[in-house]
């Protein structure tokens, strides 16, 4: 056979299920890193495998990392479990493609760019510190874990679809829990299955959101809100040359919705690890705390952070990097190959897709020296991390357009909880299961103690 027609190495398994089963209990025991170094050790840094129903190419390296994020959409491009498109809708993000992909994602960055979201950092404020004072203050102990994805989803909820402290924000965070109960499923639609009730769950979300845009509209025309209000707002008032609408409805709606699953999720696995590790590790609450308190000893009592202090914050958001390069809440990203390609010789068939491992990038030694040592200081000067290594945002044209909005929500987190509160792990050791995000079993249970009278 022609060498350029080789298959890579490696196995498809059994019809259908491929090797999805094991990788799934890897993935839920928290070794799917070991899972994918045999393979490495195996058959190398390029294999084939069959997961999540598909013929996958597995490559890792710095230099694959590069082919992927650097490669054209028209070889290679988003892949989503198909539970995703049915329930956020076929016109979110990341199912569009092109031209349609490049137009959603500017008129979102219109609204996630820092130059705006600097606007929203007093905004973000208020509702940690309402979440700190309703939630934990008078308390011994606190769930953390759903406590903070609580939070993110209100923040999320008040400045992406402007929806505030009210009972539609409670339905609202209700529902989008239902919602996840079933977007990573199988997607056979019978009654009383988990993709079914997503369906449903995701039909009142949509309704809701149908009404908000129709309150939002009738707003901006009578001057009662203003365009960079919040997303919705900000996504209602993009106009083209000729005055036509950038967006269509059902683009805002399907976009609020992943947008928001995007978000929350993520942003609290991180905030919760990061309480994990300010738990378990004294030296790094100390300097945090020693940042942290730096800020506040020249604001005034009940004063709001400012974008400056969130600037002054570079230790924190360096330990906050460091976390994401040790657990990136994300294990791993997928693409849908749309016609044949060759790599390193081998031919790689349309319909097939391309899995890469941001934890066995984030643990090479090569990339980052004594990978398995938390060192913040790595992040301290951005020049110093090699490009296509650090991939918990992702990389290339789909890399994570929340990025400064993690940033924001996660910096003021910390500040108020360093600032007002000493915690300790009610069960220390504890460990996650990857489903697929980090979820804390036990909830990440912790005792507090507040530092300051409120
Ligand atoms: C610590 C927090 C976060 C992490 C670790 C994270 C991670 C990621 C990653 C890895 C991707 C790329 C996936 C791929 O290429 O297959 C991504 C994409 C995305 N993220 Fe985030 N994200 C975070 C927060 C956010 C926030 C706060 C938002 C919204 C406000 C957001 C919105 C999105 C969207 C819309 C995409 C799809 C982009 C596209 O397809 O062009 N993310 N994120």
């Amino acid at each position: 056979k022609n060498a350029s027609k080789r298959l890579p190495p490696g196995s498809l398994g059994l019809p259908i299920i491929g090797q999805s089963l094991s990788f799934l209990s890897a993935m839920r025991k928290n070794t799917a890193e070991e899972w994918l170094r045999d393979r490495i050790r195996k058959y190398g840094p390029i294999s084939k495998m069959s997961i999540l129903g598909a013929p996958t190419l597995f490559i890792h390296g710095q230099a694959a990392n590069k082919f992927v994020f650097s490669c054209d959409s028209n070889t290679l491009d988003s892949q989503q479990p198909s539970s995703i498109s049915r329930v956020c809708g076929k016109r979110n993000i990341l199912e569009l493609s092109g031209h349609d992909h490049k137009r959603v994602r500017g008129a979102l960055l219109a609204f996630l760019k820092p130059e705006v979201l600097k606007q929203y950092v007093s905004k973000m404020d208020e509702e940690i510190r309402k979440h700190f004072e309703m939630h934990w203050h008078g308390k011994k102990t606190v769930l953390a874990m759903p406590s903070i994805k609580t939070l993110t989803f209100n923040i999320m909820s008040s400045l992406i679809i402007g929806v505030e402290q009210s009972a539609k924000r409670d339905i609202l965070l209700q529902l989008f829990q239902q919602l996840m109960g079933g977007i990573l499923s199988v997607p056979f639609n019978f009654p009383f299955t988990r993709f079914n009730r997503s369906l449903k769950t995701s039909g009142k979300i949509r309704q809701i959101l149908e009404d908000l845009i129709g309150e939002k509209r009738a707003a901006l025309e009578h001057g009662t809100a203003f365009p960079q209000q919040d997303l919705i707002t900000t996504l209602l008032s993009l106009r083209n040359e000729d005055n036509s609408a950038v967006l269509t409805d059902e683009e805002i709606i399907d976009s609020a919705i992943v947008i928001m699953i995007a978000g929350y999720d993520t942003s609290s696995v991180l905030l919760s690890l990061l309480i994990r590790l300010l738990a378990d590790d004294p030296s790094i609450y100390a300097s945090i705390l020693q940042e942290q308190a730096e800020i506040s000893k020249n604001k005034a009592s009940g004063e709001l952070l400012t974008w400056d202090d969130l600037t002054r914050m570079k230790h924190t958001w360096s330990v906050a990097l460091e976390t994401l390069r040790m657990t990136p809440p994300v294990f791993s990203m997928f693409r849908k190959v749309l016609k044949d390609f060759e790599y390193e010789g081998y031919l790689i068939p349309k319909g097939w897709q391309v899995m890469l491992s941001t934890s066995m990038t984030h643990m090479d030694d090569s990339i980052f020296p004594h990978a398995s040592r938390f060192d913040p200081e790595r992040f301290q000067n951005k020049a110093s991390v090699p490009p296509y290594s650090f991939l918990s945002f992702g990389g290339g044209a789909r890399i994570c357009p929340g990025y400064e909005f993690a940033r924001l929500e996660t910096l003021i987190t910390i500040h108020y909880l360093v600032n007002r509160f000493i915690w300790k792990l009610c069960h220390p050791g504890i460990s996650f299961s990857r489903e697929p995000f980090p979820l804390f079993k036990d909830g990440l249970e912790i005792e507090i103690e507040p530092r300051t009278p409120l």
